[in-house]
């Protein structure tokens, strides 16, 4: 660590720790003589895959919001191989995460959010999500044959069903480069102030509606029930749509867009979960597959309209 702290112009090592929490990646936050910092170790990506996701970080930053854009070393490079594996270090920003969502955290964010969509509009680089159509149907597949016969079926009847949606409305949807996985605990928080927006390793050019609905199923649901707070709801669609006005498609397509983006990450959960089952350190560090079949069967007994007040 000290080496890798020496190719950087970061003043020297002072100390560095492990960050647990996270699961797709491994992180250790970095304190030297000039500051706090984070080093990230890309557990799945190849080193070619990084700079895209490094460059949506960097146009991001760029056009001012408060993002993790990779430093570089002494030699101008911002990408480097540590233990074998892609790495980058990046500024700490201040801040925490919130231990729960507010109607004002939700507001703030449905604001923030159209802004980073608009901001994302002239990202050139179009990379399709790793994890989306053509990744669903297929571990949907896979994944099928380990469940109950009830939770089978919904996966699959939910998958055929934006399938036909999609293949109608697909070019009247405005898409976009987005985060993609901006659950609340991507963000940090120095009391109502959003100070930083993280892990943007999901990032691709999809569905900005695909992206709300990411949001809001995560800031917006009673993790319990599955239910949305309609509080919350209201006010962070409302501030996005006061921010970005959705086009008539983008109406229609909501009680799609928040059906599949609660699929997605029930799905991910899963997969994940059946990867570690026979570990079990790694089944304990997972997140908890059932949030997302509750959240996916409350928005398929009542998805609410975008516009509803
Ligand atoms: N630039 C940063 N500034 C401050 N804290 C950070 C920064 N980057 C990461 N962290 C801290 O590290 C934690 C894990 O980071 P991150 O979410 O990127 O990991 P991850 O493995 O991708 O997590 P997950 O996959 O569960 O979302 C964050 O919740 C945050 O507390
Ligand atoms: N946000 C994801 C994990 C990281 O992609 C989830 O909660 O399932």
């Amino acid at each position: 660590m000290r080496g890798l702290v020496a190719d950087y112009n970061l003043g020297e090592l002072v100390s560095f720790q492990g960050i647990s929490g996270g699961v797709e990646n491994t992180n250790y936050f970095l304190t030297t003589t000039t500051g706090k910092y984070v080093l990230t170790l890309f557990e799945e990506f190849e080193f070619n895959e990084v700079p895209y996701f490094l460059d949506v970080v960097s146009h991001l930053q760029q056009k001012g919001f408060n993002v993790p854009a990779a430093l570089v070393d002494a030699e101008g490079e911002r990408l480097r191989v540590v233990q074998n594996r892609p790495a980058i270090i990046v500024d700490c920003f201040p801040g925490g995460l919130l231990e729960s969502t507010t109607v004002e955290s939700c507001r703030l964010m449905g604001q923030v959010l159209a802004q980073l969509h608009t901001a994302g509009m002239d990202f050139p680089d179009h990379r399709p999500s790793h994890r989306g159509i053509d990744w669903w149907r297929a571990t949907a597949k896979e994944i099928a044959p380990e469940l109950e016969g009830e939770q089978a079926h919904l996966l699959l009847e939910q998958i055929c069903e934006f399938d036909k949606f999609i293949e109608q409305y697909d070019d009247q949807l405005a898409k976009g480069t987005v985060h993609a996985d901006l659950f609340y605990n991507n963000t940090l928080f120095e009391g109502d102030e959003l100070s930083a927006i993280i892990d943007f390793y999901n990032a691709c050019y999809s569905w900005l509606m695909y992206d709300l609905a990411i949001v809001v199923n995560d800031w917006c649901s009673d993790i319990t029930t599955g239910e949305l707070d309609m509080d919350k709801y209201h006010a962070m669609v409302n501030a996005y749509i006061h921010e970005r006005e959705p086009s008539a498609a983008e109406i229609m397509s909501w009680p799609h867009m928040l059906k599949i983006a609660a699929l997605r990450f029930w799905l991910s959960r899963l997969e994940a979960w059946h990867g570690a089952k026979d570990d079990p350190e790694r089944l304990a560090q997972q997140h908890d597959p059932m949030e997302f079949q509750r959240i996916l069967e409350s928005r398929v007994r009542h998805a609410p309209s975008l516009t509803e007040n």
